[in-house]
């Protein structure tokens, strides 16, 4: 039997294609009519797929950007338009289409409805972007929806679509909005009355279904019943603002809470001073923390001051001290549990315009080793993980769209994050034209822009960077972060960050004077420059450190040598690791003969690579510090441990007789082969009884755990003292 292909789900290389040769079609009309019973029949195949569950990973795949319509619908310059007036790719932003709804929603990598103007004409409504769910739909069978700047899209087949990208270029109508035409409306049922306590119970069932949409309808119809009481009136406003943190939507949150407690203070007999909703939405949008409650809502009891609490922090809470219990934040955290209740440490760091790379995050005090420069809680990190990283971006993607939608008091923020880069240039000035950045686009959220934000500032967090250690394979979750996003890149960094749940920590892996720029690695460096670049080139930039550019100005006859060589070890030290067993005498002097000849190849160039990290002799290095550990070969020990910390970057004299362990360069890479080097070094100073050499050693060392853990957790466990 032929199985039916799913042309909702189209593969990314051929909707690309399309993409890409739209602009032969643009302004031509569809060349046949769509018929109502073939585009229905199709759709009731892809519902019943859908059904059975069989789906492909949801990809999304944009078209050339273009704007979100600016003009609101009630604009009087808007004009309706029917779907024999549309075109291909020809988007008019005062134009809408009014459409009735008349299939089930089919809700994967986009929600796909069938729907037909006043004239009885029928379309296949495309809605991507949108953070739906067919548990909880957006979108039912006879609902009219206004479609802003519609136009059609192509698909393969000859098949075309209306395809809307922006969020805020629909607008789902209330029933008794008077744009829907006279006969669409007669057609609704009349509603049963119900009193406002029936509508609470329903829309509690709803709620524990995770039906949100719909116990949110029930909340709303609940406070438009009739002989509505005081505390029926609190309590609907209670349960609205319950489902709007669930939804992501803070602001009306932030409103349905302030109606809450005004209500349920009006009737309270105590004398304290009144606050009016409007002061009380202000006080949740400020950025202090809870203890700063003013004086007027210390009686509120406590579930309306932890709704409180959850929308403050959702919204962003800053604390002027680095003060943070990280153990206590840590045990908290799980799989399912990973947004804390943190606020934010910013304040020791200034977002300033580079001279080279947009902008940056530069010191604003002096931070010692180790020092927090930056705790930031996530803007959006989705608690869900997916296996590919592609459907991982995506659902950050999702919950970005959908916090920016419908949070306007973010926007402001959140768009700045494109402010000083090279990447919204190219958006603006290559395909979305006029009119998509800038403060009057503001409450239209672009999602081109959304999306090349996510592009360029997110990052891959896992659960805790301490476990990380246990667990290097641990799935990531794709987060943004708002104030740590302005933070360069550099193979030779400052700075590492970490994360506990959702939170960003940073601390300086050196001393950083004020007014320094912050900068860390994207990603742990290649031995390759090449790779190196091609890694970083997915953020789209060519990185100019000192590193970078020595390892290129050799010249690529050496650096091939380099790699040959760099290859020919790490197979040798493969081999002699492989069994299990210790390596033998033979094997560790051979690997020790080829490392120095590796060695040899970077002396050449003693002066450039001074203080630099010699990456291709990170590996073996270690290899040989362990293997002469196991052989009990303690100064061999203490040798190699040397050189490994050498060939990260950190260069560290130690002095028998003065008893001083000096770092004499720390321009290079920290991570937990570093700590392991310091730990092996104070052990076999403990060993030879000189402790002056063991302390200063397990200093650095407890230094360098919380920079690459983030806290104390495990670190005795760790180091062992
Ligand atoms: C997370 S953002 C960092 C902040 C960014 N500079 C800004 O203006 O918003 C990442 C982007 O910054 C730029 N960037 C970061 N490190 C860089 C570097 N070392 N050299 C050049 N550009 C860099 C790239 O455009 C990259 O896509």
């Amino acid at each position: 039997m032929r199985t039916f292909h799913n042309t909702y789900e189209e593969s990314p290389e051929r909707l690309k294609e399309l993409f890409q040769n739209a602009d032969n079609i643009k302004g031509r009309r569809p060349n046949s009519k769509q018929s109502r019973n073939s585009l229905l029949s199709t759709h009731e195949r892809h519902l019943k797929l859908l059904s059975e569950g069989n789906l492909p990973v949801k990809t999304i795949i944009l078209p050339p950007p273009y704007p979100p319509s600016p003009t609101p619908l009630k604009d009087e310059k808007c004009k309706g338009i029917r779907l024999n007036e549309l075109r291909y790719g020809v988007r008019d932003h005062i134009a809408f289409l009014l459409l009735k709804v008349i299939s089930k929603p089919y809700i994967h990598s986009n929600t796909i409805l069938i729907a037909e103007d006043e004239s009885g004409d029928v379309a296949r409504l495309t809605f991507c972007n949108l953070e739906d769910s067919l548990l909880d739909p957006i979108f039912f069978e006879n609902d009219v929806i206004a479609v802003k700047q519609p136009c059609w899209t192509q698909l393969p087949d000859d098949a075309f679509h209306i395809r809307v990208d922006h969020p805020s270029d629909f607008v789902k109508l209330e029933e008794d909005d008077e744009l829907i035409p006279e006969t669409w409306r007669a057609e609704k049922k009349e509603e049963v009355k119900k009193t406002a306590e029936e509508w609470k119970k329903e829309g509690d069932m709803a709620f524990l279904k995770k039906k949100f949409r719909v116990a949110m309808k029930c909340y709303k119809n609940g406070l438009l019943a009739p002989s509505l009481t005081i505390s029926a009136k609190t309590d609907l406003h209670r349960k609205k603002c319950g489902v709007n943190i669930v939804l992501t939507r803070l602001d009306d949150a932030a409103t349905d809470l302030a109606n809450a407690i005004c209500s349920l203070l009006s009737t309270s007999s105590s004398h304290s001073p009144s606050l009016n909703p409007l002061q009380i939405v202000t006080w949740l949008h400020e950025d202090t923390p809870m203890n700063l409650l003013p004086e007027a809502l210390q009686s509120v009891p406590k579930p309306f001051l932890e709704l409180a609490s959850r929308i403050k922090f959702d919204l962003g809470v800053f604390q002027p001290t680095p003060v943070y219990d990280f153990p206590l934040m840590t045990s908290y955290v799980t799989p399912l549990t990973l947004h804390l209740d943190c606020p934010n440490y910013t304040s020791s760091t200034m977002i300033r315009q580079t001279p080279t790379h947009g902008r940056g995050l530069f010191a604003s005090k002096a931070f010692k080793r180790g020092e927090l420069i930056l705790v930031e809680k996530a803007f959006v990190l989705p608690s869900y993980v997916m296996e590919d990283k592609r459907s991982q971006c995506l659902l950050c993607f999702g919950e970005m769209v959908k916090k920016v939608q419908c949070n306007p008091s973010l926007r402001k923020k959140f768009f700045e994050l494109d402010a000083g880069s090279s990447f919204s240039r190219v958006l603006h000035e290559g395909g979305g034209g006029e009119g998509i950045k800038g403060e009057d686009t503001q409450d239209v959220p672009d999602v081109f822009r959304i999306h090349a934000i996510l592009r360029h500032n997110s990052f891959n967090a896992p659960l805790t960077s301490f476990s990380l250690l246990h667990q290097p394979h641990q799935e990531m979750r794709t987060g943004i972060w708002l104030h740590a996003s302005s933070i360069n890149h550099s193979c030779i960094p400052n700075s590492v960050r970490t994360f506990v749940g959702d939170i960003f920590v940073l601390r300086a892996t050196r001393d950083v004077k004020e007014g320094e720029e912050v900068v860390m690695q994207y990603l742990s460096p290649d031995v390759d420059e090449k790779v190196r670049a091609e890694r970083l080139g997915e953020w789209g930039f060519e990185c100019r450190c000192r590193l970078c550019e020595v390892d290129e100005s050799i010249g690529e006859v050496e650096r091939e040598e380099r790699g040959k060589l760099f290859e020919q070890l790490k197979g040798a030290v493969m081999k002699a690791a492989g069994n299990g067993v210790p390596p033998t005498n033979t094997a560790i002097k051979k690997i020790a003969k080829m490392t120095r000849e590796l060695e040899s190849l970077y002396d050449a160039h003693s002066e450039l690579y001074a203080s630099l990290p010699r990456l291709a002799l990170v590996h073996p290095t270690l290899w040989l510090a362990e293997a002469y550990r196991t052989a009990k070969n303690t100064g061999k020990g203490v040798e190699y441990s040397l050189k490994l910390l050498r060939n990260f970057g950190i260069i560290i004299e130690v002095d028998h007789e003065k008893q001083e362990f000096k770092v004499v360069s720390e321009k290079g890479l920290v991570n937990v082969e570093v700590v392991r080097a310091l730990k092996y070094l104070r052990e076999d100073f403990v060993e030879k009884g000189e402790e002056r050499l063991a302390e200063q050693a397990g200093g650095l060392a407890r230094a360098w755990w919380m920079c690459v853990t983030g806290s104390e957790v495990g670190m005795v466990e760790f180091l062992g003292f």
